[in-house]
């Protein structure tokens, strides 16, 4: 680097930047002033007891349910200081994929797919076929599950058309409730290659709430906690196994973690010959 030029600095983008959010049911506080960020392309593994407050956090971010307190960003825009225009846009840089895929199950897998092209764009008919020809050919499915409804798709099927759903709009930034639950250890491993696909294809954001340590060893590239009302640690997986929370300790340094094969370390300071 010459002398003169100026330091580089590598700031991260924050997709989402939450601040100080409370929110509460009546008299009962779930989460208590919470901070979290995420930043652009990285996939974040979110765990936390089962009630901790996972699925209120990212139904509120999602202006699913009211808080009580604190600031959303999203794209660097406060969602309380945008126009409703402005606030509509941003709903369209989001894609969700819910616990149980909640596909309509009057609607064939297509139609599933162009329903938020159809809330928010103005495309025509061939244009919405040939987009959602693309997502399904993007998550992975065959063509003719377009026309499938989905009680004739598995589970694993279910998964991914949903995923092409949330994918619909290009998002950004890609939330997904549990979504190797019920699936089989292959098809669990199967899907979260195609998050990290889709992520490294697409550059895509991921905000994964999971309790699938093979998800969060495997393709999470950041792990935030949720205990006691907040984010209680977070970072790598080394940053896990070194905090003293007697949960945490005992969800990444119990049985059930230490049967799992985690990725070899990077060599640090490698020798050479
Ligand atoms: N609409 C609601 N009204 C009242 N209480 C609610 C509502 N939604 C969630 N809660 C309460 O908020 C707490 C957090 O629930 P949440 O579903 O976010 O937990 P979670 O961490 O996602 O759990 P799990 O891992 O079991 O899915 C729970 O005590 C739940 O009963």
């Amino acid at each position: 680097m010459m002398a003169d030029s100026p330091p580089v600095t590598q700031e991260r983008e924050a997709v989402l930047s939450v601040r100080n959010l409370t929110v509460a049911f009546g008299e009962k506080v779930v989460l208590d002033h919470l901070n979290l960020d995420i930043y652009r392309g990285e996939i974040l593994g979110f765990v936390g007891a089962s009630g901790a407050g996972k699925s209120v956090l990212m139904r509120t971010v999602l202006r699913l349910l009211p808080r009580r307190s604190g600031t959303i960003e999203i794209l660097g825009a406060d969602y309380d200081k945008v126009s409703e225009a402005e606030r509509v846009t941003l709903d369209t840089r989001l894609g969700v994929l819910f616990q149980h895929g909640a596909l309509f199950s009057a609607l064939t897998v297509k139609e599933n797919i162009q329903l938020p092209m159809r809330e928010y764009l103005d495309l025509p008919k061939w244009l919405m076929d040939e987009l959602a020809y693309l997502k399904i050919e993007l998550v992975g499915l065959d063509a003719d599950a377009a026309d499938k409804y989905p009680s004739e798709l598995s589970g694993g099927m279910i998964k991914r058309a949903a995923l092409a759903r949330a994918l619909a709009l290009d998002p950004d930034l890609l939330f997904l409730d549990e979504p190797t639950s019920g699936l089989d250890p292959i098809g669990a491993a199967e899907f979260d290659e195609l998050i990290a696909r889709l992520r490294d294809t697409l550059g895509l954001t991921v905000y994964m709430v999971t309790h699938d340590l093979d998800s969060l060893f495997s393709v999470c590239d950041r792990i935030a906690v949720l205990g006691q009302k907040r984010v209680l640690v977070e970072g790598s997986l080394d940053d896990m196994l070194a905090c003293d929370d007697a949960w945490v300790r005992s969800y990444f340094r119990g049985k059930r973690a230490r049967s799992i094969e985690r990725p070899a370390a990077p060599a640090q300071n490698p020798v050479s010959d």
